[in-house]
């Protein structure tokens, strides 16, 4: 722990006892400060947080940490059925049931891990009101002074920093209004317009298109919507409205009003091509890409020479061939990746043989649909949201830190600016929400009221939960990050079989970038997995990683099954963060066995491992002496095993002669040339390390998989080493096991384009 550190967790500390006096306070009406004096307190904070920023260089970053409340429904009755509430009758640590507040911004906003402002009601007194989940990338404020805005059900609290507040934390508790609203009472109307009408209020939208102040801009159509417009000016309206949705990534909404334009058009006597422009663009971005394709088609058939549309009509076309045929150019992919940021790629998603079906007692699970091979391609998902954090350049940016006092843990990071993005997304686009509110989400109670007042219902702290439950973490690619992992001066090979595992756990760091894929949270855990999944930026690819029938449930790794954690135990993440014991063969297996045979098989491996270390050149002169060795030890470890490895993996058997492998070969030099086990015996050895992963595989005269084991990294690199010693052990066998390399290299990376590029061991 730094300097840094430190005052953060004491910052923590006290803002923890603050808040831990809270619900003494509950329901008091507490004495609230002069207005001058709350207002010019907030625009210190202001000041100073302007001139942080401004001070921020590229070497140091900001942690905005918020306390996460008591989870509460957001409100889902319409603002008719409420009654209006002042400032001054809120009461602590109460959510207003059944009332709204109408308030006006009387400062600015400040931007930290909500949007805040002090608003007044009109009666002029004043608050803090802090809004949670909203969009601050935009490039308008939110809550900008003079703003009005209805907060719906409002919750009054004690702030951490020992002030009250309003804390909204859903989208749709608040509303904003737009000027000359006739919600907004009168002292606190604009001056009335010369002439609100229809085409005013149009013109005042495409002023604010022009300033790129999107939001206002849809406010204003849908006031001119509102002022009995002719059917040319509802035409335009709604035209240029789908423009400024489409600006806000409101894509349903974006789809309505270009539909409607586009409908309307000949009525209108207006040409069409923007409307279908509009339409296919909000499809595209639905991914609706056979949709999309159909309507640039008909765009493409009336103008001709629209050459956007024509590179449109393409773009739309790739993608539907990848979410048909799942076929993708994994190269361009990395380098895309690469060099985008953050890595989103343009890409659609390909679902192939999987579909959601229930798993008894795991609740729902994904199953294939028909055979699969081992290496098949399952599905190619792009992630509903996606946070990236770029972990190379590391310095710089924010860190959202919200702690949630009632877990005793919380979220850092970019699971946090997933939440938002989430929320965000999902409010904009309403059509979205059973993709994500059907995720697990443990025994959290959603309401069950998907829209009010034409707004749609979105539940922060459902979505906060299903992100706890379902959301991945990600490196910039598995590749990449496997190229960075390992030391430029060694082979592939002596890096990754050291210690695969734990490499593998490097690579999904959520403290770093994480993301939401909604097929792949189907997928439940097992230690003994039969899929793999790897990512190139934003693309989630999962493969079987060995043959499967028809109807046969997929599973894969929440955290890794190397070291063993007793399944019971309550600090095994898989029970103490997903809330299940792992079933499997292997956790089963564990408890099946003697704490005698575990002692014995740690003792045998800690024994090679010493073994090993101890060699010295006298020793390795003969190679034999030492494959007899470590043979020795695998049947020994065998015996503590009650199953056979196909039925149960012996990884403690593979990481003993896999760990002893590395060495002896380091130890023998770069090379295979001055090879210290001789290849025959070489390959006996991996045979014997593939069988402890549940391989079963014929060599004779030919190398043939009968079935695939456990897919750990360090597989790879095994069976390149195989390929290697059957080069000079039994030169037939070469081809086999070099297709055999390239599946499970497939597997591990998600494709195999870049196989050729692998470093050789030899
Ligand atoms: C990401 S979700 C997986 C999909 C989930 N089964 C569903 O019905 O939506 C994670 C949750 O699935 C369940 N789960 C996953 N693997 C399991 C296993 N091996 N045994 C029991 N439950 C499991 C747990 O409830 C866990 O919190």
């Amino acid at each position: 722990m730094d300097t840094h550190d430190l005052e953060l967790a004491r910052s923590i500390q006290r803002r923890e006892q603050t808040l831990g006096n809270s619900q003494a306070r509950k329901g008091q009406r507490p004495a609230r400060p002069p207005r001058s004096q709350v207002v010019f307190r907030f625009q210190l904070t202001l000041m100073a947080s302007r001139v942080r920023a401004l001070s921020k260089g590229p070497q140091n970053f900001t942690i905005k940490s918020s306390f996460v409340p008591l989870a509460y429904v957001p409100c889902v009755a319409p603002l008719s059925a409420l009654k209006k509430t002042m400032i001054d009758d809120l009461l602590l640590e109460t959510h207003h049931r059944g009332t709204y507040l109408l308030a006006r911004a009387v400062t600015p906003q400040d931007c930290m891990t909500a949007v805040m402002a002090i608003v007044e009601d009109e009666k002029g007194d004043v608050l803090m009101a802090q809004l949670y989940h909203q969009d601050d990338g935009r490039t308008e404020d939110i809550l900008a002074k003079g703003m009005v805005l209805i907060i719906k059900e409002p919750y009054f609290k004690l702030m951490s920093d020992g002030g009250y507040g309003l804390r909204v934390d859903h989208l749709s508790d608040v509303v904003f209004l737009a000027a000359n609203d006739e919600r907004i009472p009168g002292s606190w109307q604009e001056p009335p317009r010369q002439s609100a009408t229809a085409l005013a209020w149009k013109e005042k939208g495409n002023d604010h298109v022009k300033e790129s102040s999107y939001r206002s801009a849809i406010m204003c159509y849908t006031r001119a919507l509102g002022c009995a417009p002719t059917p040319e000016e509802m035409h335009t309206i709604r035209l240029n409205r789908s423009l400024a949705f489409l600006k806000t990534q409101e894509y349903d909404a974006a789809l309505s009003d270009a539909e409607f334009a586009a409908n309307s058009a000949s009525s209108a006597k207006k040409p069409v091509e923007k409307a279908l422009f509009r339409k296919a663009q909000a499809l595209y971005s639905l991914e609706r890409y056979r949709e999309c394709c159909e309507v640039l088609k008909e765009l493409r058939l009336e103008y001709p020479d629209n050459t956007k549309a024509k590179s449109e009509l393409t773009r739309a076309i790739s993608r539907l061939a990848e979410q048909t045929y799942g076929k993708y150019p994994f190269r361009q992919m990395y380098a895309e990746a690469a060099s985008l940021q953050p890595p989103h790629l343009d890409r659609a998603t390909y679902l192939g043989p999987v579909a959601v079906q229930p798993a008894g007692s795991r609740g729902r699970g994904l199953f294939t649909t028909r055979a699969v091979k081992a290496g098949d391609l399952l599905f190619c998902e792009k992630a509903f949201a996606h946070a990236f954090v770029d972990k190379e350049a590391g310095s710089g940016c924010d860190i959202t830190m919200l702690i949630d006092p009632e877990s005793g843990g919380g979220t850092m990071g970019s699971q946090s600016d997933l939440i938002n993005m989430t929320v965000q997304k999902l409010y904009r686009n309403p059509s979205l929400l059973p993709l994500i509110t059907d995720l697990h989400h443990g025994a959290y109670q959603p309401v069950d009221t998907a829209a009010v007042d034409g707004q749609p219902v979105v539940d922060t702290f459902l979505i906060r939960r299903i992100i706890a439950l379902n959301c991945f973490g990600c490196p910039r690619s598995t590749l990449a990050s496997h190229q960075h992992n390992r030391s430029p001066s060694t082979s592939l090979t002596t890096t990754t079989t050291t210690s695969a595992l734990e490499k593998e756990k490097e690579k999904e760091n959520v403290f770093y970038s994480c993301g939401l894929w909604p097929t792949a949270s189907y997928i439940n855990h097992s230690c003994a997995s039969n899929a793999r999944r790897s990512f190139v930026g934003d693309m989630m690819v999962a493969r079987a990683t060995r043959d499967l029938p028809p109807g046969a449930e997929l599973t894969w790794w929440y955290q890794l099954p190397w070291p063993r954690q007793p399944a019971q135990s309550k600090s095994n993440k898989l029970h103490s963060h997903w809330g299940f014991a792992c079933a499997c063969a292997l956790c089963a297996d564990d408890q099946a066995t003697s704490p005698a045979a575990l002692a014995k098989r740690e003792s045998l491996a800690a024994g090679l491992r010493r073994y090993v270390s101890s060699l010295g050149a006298r020793e390795l002169g003969n190679g034999d002496a030492v494959a007899d060795k470590i043979k020795g030890v695998v049947d020994a470890m065998a015996a503590t095993y009650g199953a056979p490895a196909s039925e149960v993996p012996r990884l403690a058997v593979w990481m003993a002669v896999q760990g002893a492998l590395v060495k002896v070969l380091k130890a023998g030099g770069p090379g295979m040339g001055p090879v210290v086990v001789r290849p025959v015996r070489m390959v006996e050895l991996l045979l014997a390390a593939f069988a402890a992963l549940g391989f079963v595989i014929d060599a004779g005269a030919a190398l043939v998989v009968r079935r695939w084991g456990l897919l750990v990294d360090g597989v790879v690199d095994s069976w390149l080493l195989l390929r290697d010693a059957c080069h000079f052990a039994a030169p037939e066998l070469v081809p086999a096991a070099e297709g055999y390399a390239k599946t499970a290299y497939r597997m591990v990376f998600g494709e195999d384009e870049t196989f050729d590029s692998v470093d050789s061991p030899r």
